[in-house]
């Protein structure tokens, strides 16, 4: 039997829209993401528990695990008797990277139980085309951090699709999760086809700024230049309340928010714990919508997807 939990991520990260990603993990030691048991069985099965999975489509067929299952059995070129159980914690649509840890989690505890058939090489392709499949456009800024952790850079280079990036200790990872959905491809659809000169120079100024600030530990440079003309600008019309959010976690003490990849879940940087609990509680008060919604104060989880137990 394997266990695999693979954690939520933010993608984006504000300045990095489709190339950035960070896996994180609540401060208090709990874990936030999918866990997937795989199990040898006779025919393939697949289980479904956990607080979200309700949410789920009701046809097996139709959920990611079993498209990642019948991925891996074409790959090898065979069928793959498992029974599969999916721990479904993080919501769906929820701009937690929700598909990704799903499809993390059922490849690589696959990958495991099969005694490592696909190295990290194939796996990550695999989980970037599944994740493609869903939102329309191949992007791994949540199956990467999923993967491997930390915060990574897409670089999408045959045998070097990411790379770590050093990211500030110090800082605390405010995440909110409101309690409805918002997916990913509707997102993505009011993006511009095409954006202008000024606005494609202004962005490389930024991001390179940024990574190079991260290697050099420039905290503060590294905050200036963490914005988003990309998504932003076009995304907060889907979010009411987020003008608001910014301005009141600014006068609160967080040293930056945005939103966590395509929404609706937003995210708040700083770097003191009594200032992160203040962050977290007017979230909690102002953001969230209903029962389902969440707040949690994290920081960046190095570990990526592992084996538990
Ligand atoms: N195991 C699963 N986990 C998450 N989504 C699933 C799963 N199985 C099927 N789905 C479907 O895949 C789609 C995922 O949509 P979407 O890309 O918006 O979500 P997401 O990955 O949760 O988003 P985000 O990355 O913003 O958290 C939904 O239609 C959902 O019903
Ligand atoms: N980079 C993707 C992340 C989706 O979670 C987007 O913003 O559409």
């Amino acid at each position: 039997m394997i266990k695999i939990y693979a954690p939520a991520s933010i993608g984006n990260i504000n300045v990095g829209f489709d190339v950035l990603g960070m896996a994180i993990s609540p401060v208090d030691g709990s874990l936030l993401g999918d866990f997937v048991t795989v199990k040898s069985a006779n025919s393939f099965s697949l289980k479904i528990k956990g607080k979200f999975a309700n949410e789920l489509p009701l046809e097996l067929n139709k959920n990611i695990v079993w498209n990642c299952w019948k991925n891996f059995c074409n790959f090898i070129q065979r069928n793959i008797d498992i029974e599969i159980i999916l721990e479904k914690n993080i919501p769906i649509s929820s701009g937690l990277g929700s598909s990704a840890c799903s499809t993390v989690a059922t490849l690589l505890a696959i990958n495991i139980f099969l005694k490592n058939p696909l190295n990290y090489q194939e796996l990550l392709i695999m989980m970037g085309k599944i994740e493609g499949e869903i939102a329309g456009s191949i992007h791994y800024d949540n199956v990467a951090p999923c993967l491997f952790g930390g915060l990574q850079i897409i670089l999408n280079q045959e045998k070097n699709i990411t790379q770590k990036i050093p990211i500030f200790k110090n800082w605390i990872w405010i995440i909110a999760y409101p309690g409805y959905k918002l997916s990913t491809a509707k997102s993505r659809s009011i993006l511009p086809k095409k954006y202008y000169k000024e606005t494609c120079i202004k962005h490389s100024r930024l991001l390179s700024g940024f990574i190079h600030a991260c290697h050099t530990k420039q905290c503060d440079l590294a905050i200036k230049l963490m914005q988003d003309i990309i998504a932003e600008p076009y995304r907060i019309k889907l979010l009411p309340k987020f003008f608001n959010m910014r301005e009141s976690l600014k006068i609160i003490g967080a040293l930056s928010s945005g939103i966590s990849g395509s929404g609706p879940s937003v995210f708040a940087i700083c770097d003191k714990q009594e200032i992160a609990i203040k962050i977290a509680d007017w979230l909690k008060k102002n953001y969230l919508q209903n029962n389902k919604g969440f707040v949690h104060i994290c920081k960046v989880d190095d570990l990526g997807a592992r084996k538990l137990g």
